[in-house]
């Protein structure tokens, strides 16, 4: 079989920290073909646009793509002219037609003394977020007139349809659908058109609506009532990062960004770039090394290697694997070590 071709876009922050360590376990893991472009503010420096054409071409042309992450204070800017490295990821986000995020949340047994939550609340908990990622208020029209500032929020049925279908399939029992009906516009289109697409082609899967300030407060009270939550662009980018604090850290949170089927996804863990952080060495790599057992399992087709990996992650942190952020001292290197041990 030809190599599996894979694009590695490090960014910026951590990136290149974490991505260092996705490599090391995808050489262990088996023989692919790696491209790697800059992404974010390094494109910015570089290049003077945080995406180029030439590494959007090979994206499109990759079988699957995984980033780090972008951003941080050095390219900071209230001048709405200039380029940010967000832009470059929702660029691609939108041009690779990635409508689905999924972000899957298991707090492992080996974890459940991390989170700031009891154990109790979060044993037990395997939820997964459906997120909407290429419409909404990050898409809308945005700008400036004197002293108003303005973001526009617009979602279409056919957008709401799509990802609905994505999060039905992915669900076991139930699809608890997230949005704010009682103020907003797109949030009563968002209600109506989950509605139908639940009763006509999922009828035996439980549908239930939550308004969006509640399931903040249901995510920590008590998560194990969610299987899958569905949510568009933004609400579901806040709930994820909160999510992710059941699983010990926001460092532990992988993600898969899907299009349609036969284009290639775009794997990438839910964290930014910690620019506090970064170039210290000491970043935990799990929500990357996690986003690279998705890539293998949905992107790659190679599931037995994204089922060694889980388990070398799984194992690594049995034996006692703790970067800062889950309340140890071991460095990114050497969690990455503790994993290949075990690969
Ligand atoms: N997908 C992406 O590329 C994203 C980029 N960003 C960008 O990242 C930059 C920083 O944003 P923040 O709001 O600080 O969010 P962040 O997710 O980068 O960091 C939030 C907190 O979590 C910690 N953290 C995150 N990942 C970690 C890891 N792997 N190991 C240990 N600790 C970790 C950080 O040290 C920080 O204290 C901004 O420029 C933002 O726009 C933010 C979110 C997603
Ligand atoms: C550019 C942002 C929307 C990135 C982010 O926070 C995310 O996708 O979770
Ligand atoms: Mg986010």
């Amino acid at each position: 079989m030809a190599k599996r071709r894979i694009v590695l876009l490090p960014g910026d922050g951590i990136g290149p920290e974490i991505m260092a360590s996705a490599r090391a376990v995808l050489e262990r893991l088996g023989e692919f073909e790696f491209e790697e472009h800059l992404v974010g503010g390094a494109s910015i420096d570089r290049y003077g646009t945080p995406l180029t054409d030439q590494t959007l071409a090979a994206c499109k042309r990759a079988d699957a793509v995984l980033l780090a992450a972008v951003g941080g204070p050095k390219w900071d800017t209230t001048d709405p002219q200039a380029p940010r490295p967000e832009q470059g990821l929702l660029r691609l986000r939108r041009e690779l037609g990635l409508f689905a995020n999924l972000r899957p949340v298991r707090p492992l047994p080996a974890l459940l003394d991390a989170s700031p939550l009891k154990r109790e609340v979060v044993e037990g908990c395997d939820l997964l977020v459906v997120r909407e990622l290429t419409g909404g208020i990050y898409f809308g029209e945005r700008g400036r007139e004197g002293e108003r500032a303005y973001d526009t929020c617009v979602y279409t049925v056919g957008e709401i349809e799509r990802i609905a279908r994505v999060a039905f399939r992915s669900a076991r029992r139930r699809v608890t659908s997230i949005d704010k009906a009682n103020v907003l516009e797109t949030s009563r289109l968002w209600r109506e058109v989950v509605e139908r697409v639940g009763r006509q082609e999922f009828p035996h899967l439980e549908l239930e609506h939550m308004l969006v300030d509640n399931a903040a407060m249901q995510l920590v009270a008590n998560p194990r009532q969610f299987d899958v939550i569905l949510a568009e662009n933004m609400f579901g980018d806040i709930l994820s990062d909160e999510a992710a604090m059941l699983t010990g850290s926001l460092g532990m949170l992988p993600s898969a960004s899907l299009g349609e089927p036969g284009k290639p996804g775009l794997f990438e863990p839910v964290h930014g770039s910690a620019p506090d952080i970064a170039g210290q060495g000491i970043a935990n790599p799990l929500a990357m090394l996690g986003s690279v057992v998705l890539m293998l399992r949905h992107g790659l087709a190679m599931a037995d290697q994204a089922a060694r990996l889980q388990s070398a992650i799984e194992r690594a942190l049995e034996e006692g694997l703790r970067t800062r952020d889950l309340g140890g001292s071991a460095t990114t290197e050497e969690a990455t070590r503790a994993v290949l041990a075990h690969l």
